[in-house]
């Protein structure tokens, strides 16, 4: 396999000499008064290093330093991995990685100047304290790495964009340096616009992978106090969205993010972004199965050679099911050395096998990613946890046990100024928890789009999401002949699964009147079904966070889910005889809470004073997840909506008043940061 030479200059300075301060690092709200590198100055002491002939990943095996004397995969390493288990008609999921085994058991059977400013890791910044006195505080601050497969408002398909787009703003306003790196997609259409601020930074490397040489160049546009980074290359040129297109995912994302990830693990020492790189001792945030190998090639090609050795990788994890899986004969496509294996290596269990001589071998990105990063986050306390069981492991969950230590869960923040009830430039209506009166207007704005019926007062029940059996979309179908048999509305907005979306049009033509399904990725009709809505269905299997239940409740839409994950972290259980309105029942508090509230309701409001409701915190849940539990939890929440007027206001302003921007996240992102830091890096 050819190697890649890519000739490199490194300036080095002495050790604890501290930097002046670099002009593009002045943003956010604090100033640095002083910061210096320490630790990466310690590996290469004072001096001036010419650099030709950097190896990156070459067949050779070697990394960092030119060195050769690495132990390469040769071609007879590469025959014995050929021979690593062969799945035969592998089953992929949207993402294209293979799935070829039921998850939950089957029943019965369970030249380029690197900065000599080198950029601040620690800095100390001024910080007023609540009388206004300046004081200054010791506050760490990191040059963060996002590597994902999307970033809002470049690309998205679903959470993660909008995660990737939002975080790393949050993080730059609280004085980090960052830098989001994603693929640079055109696809031929109007979106391809998105792209038009970033330029071309006149950067080009070379990546040996896939038994070959692939070269890459950097796009690059600061917006908002960060470092947007496009990866370019042919292979994100093409119709579809950034996994797929309407023949599936498409066949070669396995190449297509292993690019991504070595042009990532590239971008902080060849970019000299503002002037100056971001350096060695950068903090990688690899978010998902995409930007898996990110911690794996830190590990493997970096750190063996002094490179990246006070660096930190952070996995965190948007969705478990997806997980970048293909044969174990295709590891020799991602350039690692072959000792490296193990960290990939995966087996499947005997049941998911698809033939007696299969021997169900693989490579896991994401379990790759699991064993390397230094720490893991999920983005919901409730799915880190669930992440630890059989049931929502997904075959990961001893791994994810195992290192239980270094795992955490933050709930995911939503961009306030994007999902702003009262200035939406989606809508023609605004309202606030202040003046709910504007909502309706939304409604009558929404059923007119749809065609529906115009009926102020008719329950407007909502779904917005991917078309997939995560998003429970087999539990809707299965219970929509009989909810509209309701005196209700049901609007649907989603792409995915074909076999949903066939089944949305269908129900367009059953249910004329009552019944919308918009196939499709559209964000301005996503604000607008969540605005003029009243209810907004969530009935997940599992469900790592959801945003959409986050913007509901920012739009005073009355989320009702399934209590999984994040959706049961962030939703609370509506109780009317809660708070001031404890013990004011008659007795009923005691049954079960769904049986509880239905008394509440047969009985009239006439056995409790209003303020029982008032202070009730919101909403309901349903569990387990059946059809009829859904359509329980549905129909108490439209018979409150009928009949309880006030209680439903209440619920809404509740619901308003919550607090779930970046900014909170953010700061808990800077604890893990922290603790990452503390330990060693992962070394192997
Ligand atoms: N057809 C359509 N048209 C317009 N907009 C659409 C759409 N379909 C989906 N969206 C939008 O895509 C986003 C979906 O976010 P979610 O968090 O609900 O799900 P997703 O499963 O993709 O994300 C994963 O990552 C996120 C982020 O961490 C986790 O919250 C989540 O639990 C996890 O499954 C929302 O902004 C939604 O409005």
């Amino acid at each position: 396999m050819e190697s890649l030479q890519l000739t490199r200059l490194l300036f080095c300075k002495p050790c604890l000499k501290l930097p002046k301060l670099a002009p593009t690092l002045a943003f956010g709200p604090f100033r640095h008064v002083g910061f210096g590198s320490l630790s990466r100055n310690r590996a290469k002491n004072g001096c001036l290093i010419a650099r030709s002939s950097v190896d990156i990943g070459g067949g050779d095996g070697g990394g960092y330093g030119g060195s050769n004397t690495h132990e390469g995969s040769s071609a007879v390493e590469d025959e014995k991995e050929e021979q690593r288990g062969f799945l035969l008609g592998p089953e992929r999921d949207v993402s294209g990685s293979v799935v070829g085994f039921n998850l939950i058991p089957p029943s019965g059977e369970q030249a380029v100047i690197e900065s000599h400013e080198d950029v601040a890791s620690y800095g100390v910044e001024e910080s007023e304290d609540i009388e206004g006195e300046k004081k200054a505080a010791t506050r760490v601050t990191y040059n963060i790495v996002f590597v994902s497969a999307e970033a809002a408002p470049y690309s998205k398909t679903g959470g993660l964009g909008d995660v990737c787009g939002s975080l790393p703003i949050a993080l730059a306003k609280h004085g980090h340096r960052v830098m989001v790196i994603t693929p640079r997609y055109q696809n031929g259409t109007a979106a391809d616009k998105k792209f038009a601020g970033a330029v071309d930074v006149d950067c080009r490397i070379k990546i040996p992978c896939f038994e070959g040489v692939q070269e890459v160049s950097f796009f690059h546009e600061y917006r908002e106090g960060v470092d947007w980074v496009f990866v370019d290359h042919p292979s994100y040129h093409r119709p579809g969205n950034p996994y797929g297109d309407s023949n599936g995912a498409f066949g070669d994302n396995q190449f297509r993010f292993t690019l991504l990830c070595y042009a990532a693990c590239e971008a902080p020492l060849v970019l000299p972004l503002g002037g100056y790189t971001y350096g060695e001792n950068s903090l990688f945030l690899v978010n998902d199965w995409h930007a898996g190998l990110v911690p794996v090639l830190l590990a493997s090609k970096y750190r063996p050679y002094g490179v990246y050795k006070d660096a930190r990788s952070i996995l965190v994890i948007h969705n478990l099911a997806h997980q970048g899986v293909e044969p174990a004969a295709t590891y020799k496509n991602f350039g690692l050395p072959p000792q490296w294996y193990g960290a990939l290596g995966w087996v499947f269990p005997t049941w998911a096998r698809t033939h007696a001589l299969d021997t169900g071998e693989a490579v896991n990105v994401l379990k790759g990613a699991i064993v390397t990063a230094d720490r893991l986050l999920t983005v919901s306390k409730g799915y880190s946890w669930e992440i630890t069981t059989v049931e929502g492991g997904y075959g990961l969950q001893d791994l994810l046990s195992s290192r239980k230590s270094v795992l955490d869960g933050i709930t995911n923040g939503i961009d306030v100024t994007e999902w702003n009830p009262s200035a939406d430039e989606h809508l023609t209506c605004h309202y606030s928890a202040d003046d709910l009166s504007g909502k309706v207007q939304c409604k009558i704005d929404l059923q007119k789009e749809l065609g529906l019926s115009i009926q102020p007062d008719c329950p407007l029940i909502g779904f917005i999401g991917r078309l997939d059996y995560q998003k429970g979309i087999d539990l809707i179908q299965a219970a929509i002949p009989e909810l509209m048999e309701d005196d209700v509305q049901f609007v649907m907005l989603g792409s995915g699964d074909p076999q949903y979306e066939n089944w949305m049009r269908a129900a367009e033509t059953t249910y004329k009147d009552k019944f919308r399904g918009w196939v499709g990725f559209n964000v301005p009709i996503s604000h607008r079904i969540t605005a003029g809505c009243d209810i907004l269905l969530m009935p997940s299997r599992f469900e790592p966070c959801g945003l959409n239940q986050l913007y509901a409740m920012r739009y005073g839409t009355i989320p009702v889910v399934h209590a999984t994950g994040g959706l049961r972290d962030t939703v609370e259980t509506f109780n009317p005889y809660a708070q001031g309105g404890s013990g004011e029942g008659t007795g009923y508090v005691i049954v079960p809470k769904l049986l509880a509230w239905m008394v509440f309701l047969g009985h009239g409001s006439k056995l409790f004073p209003p303020n029982i409701v008032v202070e009730c915190t919101v909403r309901w849940t349903f569990s387990p997840l059946e059809k009829e539990s859904m359509l329980g939890a549905l129909r108490t929440a439209v018979m409150t909506y009928r009949q309880h007027r006030s209680s439903w206001e209440g619920l809404m302003r509740r619901c308003m008043e919550k607090d779930y921007t970046w900014e909170n996240a953010a700061t808990q992102y800077e604890q893990i940061f922290e603790w990452a830091f503390l330990d060693p890096p992962y070394v192997g």
